[in-house]
């Protein structure tokens, strides 16, 4: 198989590959631009038009997806897979990743759209690269379509397994059409965000015009421990857009796809912060109105006031400033176009 294609043992060994560029019989040509990233560029004859960016090891010990990407790029490496598209593929913080951890220095998933400038140390510097390897991507061409799947994986069980946070501008609307396209990958459930984010797929979005999703597909488990997450029926979804064989028939629906919006954040402001739910609760666990979700300096206090409000993320460990928590409420889609 082509040395680029084994970008996932090159990122985890930390190997720069002496041949940047290599092709595939049938013409598909591999780029290594940097650390963990490389560019799929199909014969232009077969080109669809769609530049379609998969990220994973954002967060360096969630590694389903990571593995995933590996067996994808292998696939275009062999020529078993053809691509129709353009890829980037990226693995996000490479050094979390060869240790096995979240993040090392600071959260690379808190430092995109400018943040990563108010910063320092290696993960503003891989969120600054992240950003640009991304923004050259997608180029400066009109007429193409971009897409961008930033994938992870949850620290905690979830009563809905595979989900996905939709990232929010003004002005710009929701599309039915690409919630279509996850339920058929297997997506249970969708967050559409209503203000905008420092994650990369907020970057993506508002930055440089893509659609964009952070995909949560399962429990954070180690490289080789992943048999509980099901990846296949998404595998087979990327497998086929990314060799331009996917097919939506007829009028979308969404039948089956649970909605939600963002409610409140609950942000954490200080050391006395104190979250008022048991470790081991699930994602999407339902918290009753009177609810006392969380306390911290000030006498601020967290009740829950909203009916059928749930929580995903918790997590009192976030450094101050950041999110430990959303509280989220069923949406009709009404807002979808
Ligand atoms: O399980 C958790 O608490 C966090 C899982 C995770 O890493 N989620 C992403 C979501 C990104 C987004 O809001 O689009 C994150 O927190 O970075
Ligand atoms: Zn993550």
């Amino acid at each position: 198989m082509l040395v680029l294609g084994k970008l996932l043992e090159l990122t985890l060994a930390g190997h720069e590959p002496s041949a940047k560029i290599q092709l595939t019989p049938d013409g598909t040509r591999l780029r290594w631009l940097d650390e963990g990233a490389l560019e799929v560029t199909p014969p232009a004859a077969r080109d669809n038009g769609l530049d379609l960016l998969l990220s994973a090891g954002i967060h360096g010990n969630e590694t389903a997806p990571i593995e995933m990407l590996d067996r994808l790029l292998r696939g275009i490496a062999r020529n078993e897979l053809r691509p129709a598209a353009r890829i980037l593929f990226l693995f996000g913080n490479p050094e979390a990743m060869r240790r096995g951890e979240r993040f090392v220095e600071q959260d690379i998933n808190r430092l995109f759209s400018g943040r990563h400038e108010q910063s320092s140390g290696f993960e503003a510097i891989r969120a600054c690269d992240l950003e640009h390897l991304s923004a050259t991507f997608f180029g400066k061409e009109t007429g193409r379509t971009r897409l961008h799947y930033d994938l992870h994986t949850a620290i905690r069980g979830s009563k809905i397994e595979q989900f996905a946070l939709y990232p929010w501008q003004e002005g710009r609307a929701h599309s039915r059409r690409e919630l279509e396209r996850l339920r058929a990958a297997g997506i249970e459930a969708v967050l559409l965000q209503n203000k905008p984010s420092i994650t990369f797929s907020a970057y993506t979005y508002a930055q440089l015009g893509a659609e964009a999703f952070t995909l949560e597909l399962g429990k954070a488990r180690a490289f080789g421990q992943n048999q509980l997450v099901n990846l296949d029926l998404l595998e087979n979804a990327l497998q086929a857009l990314i060799e331009g064989r996917e097919v939506v028939s007829g009028e979308p629906t969404l039948d089956g796809l649970q909605l939600f919006a963002v409610s409140r954040e609950i942000i954490k402001h200080s050391d006395s912060f104190q979250l008022h739910l048991p470790a081991d609760i699930e994602n999407f666990t339902e918290l009753k109105p009177g609810y006392l979700l969380a306390e911290d300096i000030a006498d601020t206090r967290w009740l829950v006031e909203e009916q059928g409000a749930r929580i995903i993320f918790p997590n009192p460990r976030v450094k101050n400033g950041l999110r430990a928590g959303i509280l989220i409420v069923p949406d009709d889609g009404a807002s979808l176009v």
